[in-house]
């Protein structure tokens, strides 16, 4: 999987270079590319902003040069994905990083200032390609840049051969169960006078899954309450049985 970031900050995706994401990139999982958006500017003063159409406060982002800068980093022939991170977007969920992390290109916009020109879009759109206008959550941010880091996790993660053990990716938060996780646990099974629930210490596995998917129930119904309406219940049951 290729991604290319472009941004007027490309430090700031430094952090791509550690952990998980950063071992993916060096052993060839995912080409992850990011680029100065300056690098497209043609005056003296690499400027990339100007003043709003309409009246209003602050900048906003130059259309001619994100249109040279995606011109050269997304796909010939529409066959790319176009990410552009803004809290006026579709809220970022589990559900796009698991489509995302099936496609062979992604380009990730980052935004400063008031935005990019809503034209950079629609001209993406029109060249045939998938343009995604995507917030990480309800509140604002001073760029895209942040986004794009949690994006990259929450995709990169997902490639085959990212994460160590796959299974690990089955029974977590926000996955095909549609729950939160449970609680976890580990050595010592006392510390501090707290103690390992007794039902994680059988051996017992039928227990111990039921005890996991009762908990994971539990504090969905407490901190999402939204998820519980979206339960697939049948097939939750289905699950249990299969325990
Ligand atoms: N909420 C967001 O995703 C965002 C992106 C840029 N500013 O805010």
């Amino acid at each position: 999987m290729r991604v290319d970031v472009v941004s007027i900050f490309p430090d700031y995706l430094a952090a791509l270079d550690l952990s998980l994401v950063g071992k993916a990139r060096r052993t060839g999982l995912l080409d992850l590319r990011v680029h100065d958006l300056r690098g497209w500017a043609t005056d003296r003063h690499r400027t990339v902003d100007d003043t709003p159409f309409g009246g209003g406060a602050g900048m906003v982002m130059r259309p001619d040069v994100w249109g040279r800068a995606l011109d050269d980093v997304l796909p010939a022939g529409g066959a790319g994905h176009l990410v552009v991170p803004t809290p006026s977007g579709e809220v970022f969920t589990q559900r796009h990083a698991e489509r995302l992390a099936l496609e062979a290109h992604v380009v990730i916009a980052c935004g400063r200032y008031e935005g990019i020109d809503a034209r950079v879009a629609e001209r993406a759109r029109a060249a045939g390609h998938r343009v995604s206008e995507l917030s990480i959550g309800d509140y604002v941010l001073n760029g895209g840049e942040v986004a794009a880091l949690v994006m990259i996790e929450a995709f990169g993660r997902l490639l085959p051969g990212v994460v160590g053990n796959p299974h690990s990716l089955v029974e977590e938060s926000h996955g095909a169960a549609g729950l939160l996780e449970y609680p976890v646990y580990t050595k010592p099974p006392a510390w501090e006078g707290l103690e390992v629930p007794e039902v994680l210490l059988s051996g017992h596995h039928a227990r111990i899954e039921r005890w996991r998917r009762d908990r994971a129930l539990e504090r969905t119904a407490a901190r999402r309450p939204d998820m519980v309406a979206a339960l697939d219940v049948a097939a939750l049951d289905k699950a249990d049985l299969a325990v």
